[in-house]
């Protein structure tokens, strides 16, 4: 099967400042990707080279299918009431499924004939989020949907994306600076950071593949953190005399380590932390 969204060798620049490098990542058809990366990182920019929104540079971006996007800012028009909106989108497109937003409206509680500037913020987000559903896409790309939202309403947003990822082949790619919000909803990871693409992978396959190593400081100072031969450090942190250690791949182990699985959160911050690192599949035929 064709993935979903393929970036190969991808650059782009705004004038002389590249925002992206050498960016090689492929996302699997019915994924939740979620894009993770700090402040900068980048993750805007890609979104908006795979929806057509920015010529890349370098290398190609390429989605299978159709693309519905939502931008970070989420442009409503707040004169218009909720059902104005619906028209409007209905005229805008072709493919469109008006009972399935009318449904989804009701069931969230949304008048029709309140004016969208008059909602609170995470029923713009949700009038957003039906909007961009109802143009039934193959790809939904939302740039930040919990921003700014309490957790009740990013819980009910993520829910929305969730029940219709259920009912339909659909690839989600979502970016969001709150990992711990992603880890029921999203299958897929990748990180961004300064422009450089970290990790691109299954998160399943990912938690499985690294290990947290806490021990006696000593022990991280050999080759690949001491007695932790056959794996990658994608990081280390020290507190007095305790090692902390986050490695990919099967180490043979030092008994002296302690040794558990980490926590999405914590994969995320050890190669945020770690620029170098990077947990990335072997692309064929494509530059990195
Ligand atoms: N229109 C623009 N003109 C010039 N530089 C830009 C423009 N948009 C973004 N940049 C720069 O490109 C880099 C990547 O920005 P981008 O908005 O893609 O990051 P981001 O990961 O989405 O950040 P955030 O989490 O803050 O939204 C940053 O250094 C940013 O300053």
């Amino acid at each position: 099967m064709r993935p979903a969204l393929e970036a190969a060798g991808l650059g782009v620049r705004y004038r002389r400042s590249w925002a992206l490098r050498g960016c090689s990542l492929s996302v699997p058809a019915g994924r939740v990707a979620a894009l993770v990366g700090p402040n900068g990182a980048g993750k805007t920019t890609l979104m908006h080279a795979a929806v057509g929104l920015l010529r890349p540079a370098l290398g190609s971006v390429r989605v299978q299918g159709e693309v519905a996007f939502v931008a970070q800012d989420k442009p409503l028009y707040e004169s218009f009431t909720v059902a104005e909106t619906l028209v409007f989108g209905r005229r805008m497109n072709n493919r469109w499924d008006d009972q399935a937003a009318l449904d989804r409206l009701s069931a969230l509680g949304i008048p029709l004939d309140r004016k969208v500037g008059r909602l609170s913020g995470g029923q713009q987000a949700q009038v957003a989020l039906t909007l961009a559903l109802a143009r039934q896409p193959d790809l939904l790309v939302l740039d930040e949907p919990l921003a700014n939202l309490d957790p009740l309403a990013r819980h009910d947003v993520m829910r929305t994306i969730m029940a219709e990822v259920a009912a339909r082949e659909l690839t989600v790619l979502l970016s969001s600076h709150v990992v711990s919000d992603l880890e029921e909803t999203c299958d897929w990871l990748v990180v961004l950071n300064g422009g450089r693409l970290q990790v691109s992978g299954d998160i399943e396959d990912l938690l499985e593949g690294h290990l947290v190593l806490a021990g006696p400081a000593e022990l991280a100072d050999g080759p690949a953190g001491g007695g932790s031969s056959g794996a990658a450090v994608v990081s280390a942190s020290r507190t007095g005399r305790q090692a902390v250690l986050v490695v990919r791949g099967t180490p043979v182990l030092d008994p002296r380590w302690q040794a558990r699985r980490p926590g999405l959160d914590e994969l995320v911050m050890a190669y945020l932390r770690s620029p170098e690192s990077a947990a990335l599949p072997a692309l064929a035929g494509v530059g990195a």
